[in-house]
């Protein structure tokens, strides 16, 4: 087991660097920062800046393409470069909305199936009335109609299938949900839902990495602002207000 140097973080990155593609190249490069459980830290930057590339680093699932190659990074309390039990473990404290997530369901799966299947992979004879009723619980708070469980993918507006991808990323209670483009897909009027939900699960301790550059959205989730170009870290403070911007991006802290 690798030791874990600030048990106390929700995320820890140490100077972290992160290659991808067959070619190992170098996409995120040097970053550090720390987050508390119940804080939140909004990822932005320009297209291809690495903003995807750090959030499926630290998610530690898909894709497989994407891999640590220097630094420290914890989270949930266990290293990134942990294996067998403890990388299971911090799989289940993770929610992780991946880029394009609502285009990645799985088409033979019914809505329930969907949102279930992390925890019935880990637990074979979940109670199956209790399930249910948690899933139903989770579409309601995303505002997601009567009977959308029992629908398929295809079945769905892009929106709705967002919406079924942050509700299965929720659905373990992470302690630490890794959220690519939470609002991508989703008309504004059901933005307030998915806002809630997260502000909701924030305020109970859940810690939360988004991917956004949504100005609105880093305010409501009250986030420290990291901001990337080529890789590198070019701005970090402790809210979108203590940011200087340029017309496209943010280069700086102010002061
Ligand atoms: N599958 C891949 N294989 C190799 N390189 C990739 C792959 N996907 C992305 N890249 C490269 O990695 C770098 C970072 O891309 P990444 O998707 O992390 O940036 P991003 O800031 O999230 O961009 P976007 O907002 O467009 O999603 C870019 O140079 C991109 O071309």
């Amino acid at each position: 087991m690798v030791r874990t140097t600030d048990p106390e973080a929700a995320v820890l990155c140490d100077d972290l660097s992160v290659a991808r593609g067959s070619a190992g190249m170098r996409v995120v490069d040097g970053v550090s920062f720390r987050l508390a459980p119940g804080e939140a830290i909004a990822v932005m930057g320009a297209t291809g800046s690495g903003k995807s590339s750090l959030a499926a680093a630290l998610a530690g699932t898909e894709p497989r393409d994407v891999r640590m190659v220097g630094g420290v990074a914890e989270v949930a309390g266990i290293p990134l470069r942990a294996r067998g039990r403890a990388r299971r473990i911090r799989t289940y404290r993770t929610g992780h909305l991946a880029q394009g997530a609502n285009s990645a369901l799985q088409s033979q799966l019914t809505v329930a199936d969907i949102v279930a299947e992390p925890i019935t992979t880990r637990d074979r004879k979940v109670n199956q009335r209790a399930l249910d009723l948690r899933i139903a619980d989770l579409l309601d708070e995303l505002h997601l109609p009567i009977g959308a469980a029992a629908r398929y993918p295809y079945e769905l507006s892009s929106g709705m299938r967002q919406r079924v991808a942050i509700a299965r990323s929720l659905v373990l209670d992470p302690a630490v949900l890794i959220a690519d483009e939470p609002y991508a897909n989703l008309d504004v009027d059901v933005r307030p839902a998915v806002r809630d939900a997260l502000v909701r699960r924030r305020d109970d301790g859940m810690a939360i990495v988004a991917v956004t550059n949504e100005r609105e959205l880093v305010t409501d989730l009250g986030a420290a602002v990291l901001v990337l170009r080529a890789g590198h870290t070019i701005g970090i403070g402790p809210s979108i207000d203590d940011m200087q911007w340029t017309p496209d991006e943010a280069t700086s802290i102010a002061g």
